[in-house]
């Protein structure tokens, strides 16, 4: 089939790419030309494994770019995969997709036959139906439900794993109105059910289509937190948390994934994510308790963290390291990343904080251009009075003998992955 997707960040040229894979023909619309000359130079704009090589394979093929929205009038539908970022009260930020849709009506001002428009991008519920379509219709002079439809088709992608999540996801949600438009999705997915591992296929409204995005990355945020308030009692009573959510996760009702306790959750969708839904429900006049526990908890982490060192010693003045500056382990991206907050309140406390990560340093020397970085973890750890650890990279596990060239042997461990040993001033976070 014939797609267009606007908007090539990590969403867009993920779809783009993949659906190249699945054998559509794909063209990818953005404002950004550098983005339009890399794809179509066959390089991805984002890093993800496996998608330069998607890219590299069809680019100039049945992968293009433009700038020119007028290259969708080939095309049998529209994915928006464009930012919401969050406003000051949390809420999103409408104005890209608002100026997408503007100027996509535009375009369809000029098509003749029908044509279908999905938002891709997570979006508050009746957004796509009460924001979107009627800008299209005042731009094109069409009608939804008539000569074009709006449909809904939230992703569940993780940044690290895009292409292996999308090629095979647990589950395709497809929201519309109609069954013309729902057609059409069934047969813009068909290749990608056939070929994945049998994924679930949830056909449904578009208000809830956009309502389970935000319930999915709700829940897991929850699910951390609550991993995370019954690691802090935990450690109140000297009991081990590893084990007990461990045990617990063995339960099929709980599960054993995204229970891992520690500094808590950061990057571009969970704090984004759960702001925009509590700042939907308050617009409504309903307080979401139990979403607002969620992230008071996750912003209690990195401060419990400081407690924990300020037991051992006033950190003003004091040389610490922190280890690990990205979000997640495997990227370099640092959006809401976990080690922000800490280290603003190591730098409140008036400690000396000298940073380490394998491959974010660049990007938090944006954010704190005055802190020290180091190449290595060893360089980070020598004559450091404490070491704070704030990502689970691995290459923090295997750790050793650098710690002795600290000053002082404290370890402060937010994500349980230095191996524990004598000689060390240790403690977990949980
Ligand atoms: N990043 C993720 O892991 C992820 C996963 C699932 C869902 N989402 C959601 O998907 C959406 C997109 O996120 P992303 O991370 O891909 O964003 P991004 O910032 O990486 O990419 C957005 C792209 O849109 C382009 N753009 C902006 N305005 C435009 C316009 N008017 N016309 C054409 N192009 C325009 C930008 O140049 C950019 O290339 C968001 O709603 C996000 O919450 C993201
Ligand atoms: O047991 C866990 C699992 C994760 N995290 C933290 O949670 C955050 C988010 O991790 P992850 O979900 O792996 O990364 P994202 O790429 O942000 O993906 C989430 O956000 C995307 C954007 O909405 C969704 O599409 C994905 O399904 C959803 O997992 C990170 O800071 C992790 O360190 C924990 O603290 N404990």
């Amino acid at each position: 089939m014939e797609l267009s997707i606007v908007g090539s960040g990590y969403v867009g040229t993920t779809l783009a790419a993949c659906f190249a894979d699945l054998g559509h023909d794909v063209v990818n619309v953005d404002i950004d030309e550098d983005i339009v000359e890399s794809l179509n130079a066959g390089a991805a704009p984002i890093h993800e494994p496996g998608l330069d090589e998607l890219v590299e394979r069809y680019a100039g093929d049945r992968l293009r770019a433009t700038t020119d929205y007028d290259e969708i009038l080939d095309t049998d539908a529209t994915f928006l995969a464009l930012p919401t970022p969050s406003n000051e009260d949390g809420s999103i930020d409408l104005r890209a997709m608002q100026a997408a849709a503007d100027a996509l009506g535009e375009t369809l001002s000029k098509k003749d036959g029908y044509h279908l428009v999905v938002t891709k991008s997570t979006v508050t519920p009746t957004t796509t139906e009460e924001v979107i379509a009627p800008r299209i219709e005042e731009a094109s002079g069409k009608t939804v439900g008539e000569e074009f439809d709006v449909g809904m088709n939230p992703e569940f992608l993780r940044e690290g794993t895009a292409v292996e999540d999308f090629l095979d996801p647990d589950k395709i949600v497809l929201g519309a109105n109609t069954d013309r438009a729902f057609d059409l999705l069934d047969e813009i997915f068909a290749p990608l059910v056939e070929r994945a591992d049998d994924p679930a296929v949830v056909r449904t409204g578009i208000r809830e289509a956009e309502m389970i995005k935000y319930a999915n990355n709700a829940f897991l945020a929850s699910k951390i937190s609550l991993a995370n308030d019954l690691a802090n009692i935990c450690k109140e009573f000297g009991v081990d948390s590893y084990e007990v959510l461990e045990a617990i996760g063995l339960d099929s009702r709980i599960g054993s994934s995204f229970l891992a306790a520690g500094l808590g959750w950061g990057g571009s969708c969970f704090p984004k994510d759960t702001a925009a839904i509590i700042a939907a429900a308050r617009s409504r006049g309903y307080e979401p308790r139990l979403l607002q526990a969620a992230v008071d908890v996750n912003d209690q982490q990195p401060l419990r963290m400081l407690d924990l060192l300020e037991d051992r010693f006033d950190p003003a003045g004091k040389r610490v390291a922190v280890l690990g500056l990205s979000f997640k382990p495997g990227t370099d991206d640092i959006r809401e990343s976990r080690a922000i907050p800490l280290i603003d309140a190591l730098l409140d406390a008036g400690a000396t904080v000298v940073g380490y990560d394998p491959v974010a340093t660049d990007n938090m020397r944006e954010k704190f251009p005055d802190i020290e970085y180091t190449s290595t973890a060893a360089a980070a750890l020598e004559d450091a009075d404490a070491a704070l650890v704030a990502t689970d990279w691995d290459e923090f596990a295997a750790l050793d003998d650098e710690f002795d060239e600290m000053r002082e042997r404290v370890v402060i461990d937010g994500r349980r992955i230095v191996t524990r040993r004598d000689g060390l001033d240790y403690e977990s976070l949980v």
